[in-house]
């Protein structure tokens, strides 16, 4: 009877292995078990949010990293003593800009921010904006999920290009106001491995009339690896 019942555990540990190397099926049994909340809704048209639903996407959740969290405090210390800010990021970009309006003039939000656009904390981008205005520069740690693959275990090429020209895209509006990205130009140096925590530096490096350019490198943690160099031009408008 003991043996039957060892042979029965392991054979169930065997299958549920098998199980959630099934992506099909992993993602059914999120379905399944998990909150409605991230099933997709039929229904795109949210209301806005009420002051204590501005939840800040930006703010560490039980999805980070070890590594997430030590580069997060690392430079939470570098804003309590003034050189960087930590951005407060929503799910909807028009939050940013619309969050002093009153009431009355507040619009429906329809449409999410592509980089908040999954309900399931760390099965896209995790990740948290820094901006030093003195000199011009970004910071954004990032965490990729799951969600994020392109070549088997690793991010995505175009979910690369995604945080880089959202990175740059913030450093831009911070510096010059309204802008739209111009041009974007990427060396994949080496591949990010799903899971893993990458920190994108970014930084003006001139701006000639309505054009502002900028540089922007994504490394690993401890920055001996480089993964992504890239040039992007915003232009005002
Ligand atoms: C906190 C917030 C959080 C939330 C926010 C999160 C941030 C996310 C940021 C994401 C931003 C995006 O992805 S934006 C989405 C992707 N981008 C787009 O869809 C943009 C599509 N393109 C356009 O709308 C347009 O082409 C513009 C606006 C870029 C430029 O049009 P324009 O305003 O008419 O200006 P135009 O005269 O053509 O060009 C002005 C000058 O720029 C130069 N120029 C224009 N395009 C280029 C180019 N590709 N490469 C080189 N140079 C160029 C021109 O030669 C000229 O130089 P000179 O003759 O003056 O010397």
């Amino acid at each position: 009877m003991f043996k039957f019942s060892v042979r029965l555990i392991k054979g169930l540990m065997q299958v549920t292995a098998w199980l959630q190397e099934q992506p099909v099926l992993t993602n059914l049994l999120y379905r399944i078990s998990g909150p409605a909340s991230y099933l997709p809704s039929r229904d795109l048209t949210v209301t806005w949010p009420r002051a204590e639903e501005h939840k800040d996407f930006s703010l560490p959740n039980s999805s980070w990293s070890q590594s997430m969290r030590n580069l997060y405090n690392k430079y939470m210390e570098l804003s309590q003593q003034g050189s960087w800010i930590r951005l407060p990021s929503y799910n909807a970009t028009v939050t940013h800009f619309t969050e002093q309006c009153p009431n009355s003039a507040k619009p429906q939000v329809t449409t999410r921010l592509f980089t908040r656009n999954l309900d399931v904390e760390g099965l896209g981008f995790e990740y948290v904006v820094f901006y030093n205005q003195a000199e011009q520069r970004t910071v954004c740690i990032f965490q990729a999920g799951p969600y994020l693959e392109g070549s088997h275990g690793l991010i995505h090429g175009g979910a690369i290009a995604t945080i880089i020209d959202s990175t740059a895209g913030i450093c831009a509006i911070c510096t010059a106001g309204k802008v739209m990205t111009a041009n974007l130009n990427i060396n994949y140096r080496s591949p990010i491995v799903l899971g893993s925590t990458a920190e994108v530096q970014c930084r003006v490096d001139k701006i000639e009339d309505r054009k502002i350019f900028l540089s922007a490198e994504i490394r690993n943690v401890d920055g001996q690896v480089l993964h992504t160099e890239a040039t992007i031009l915003f232009v005002q408008v």
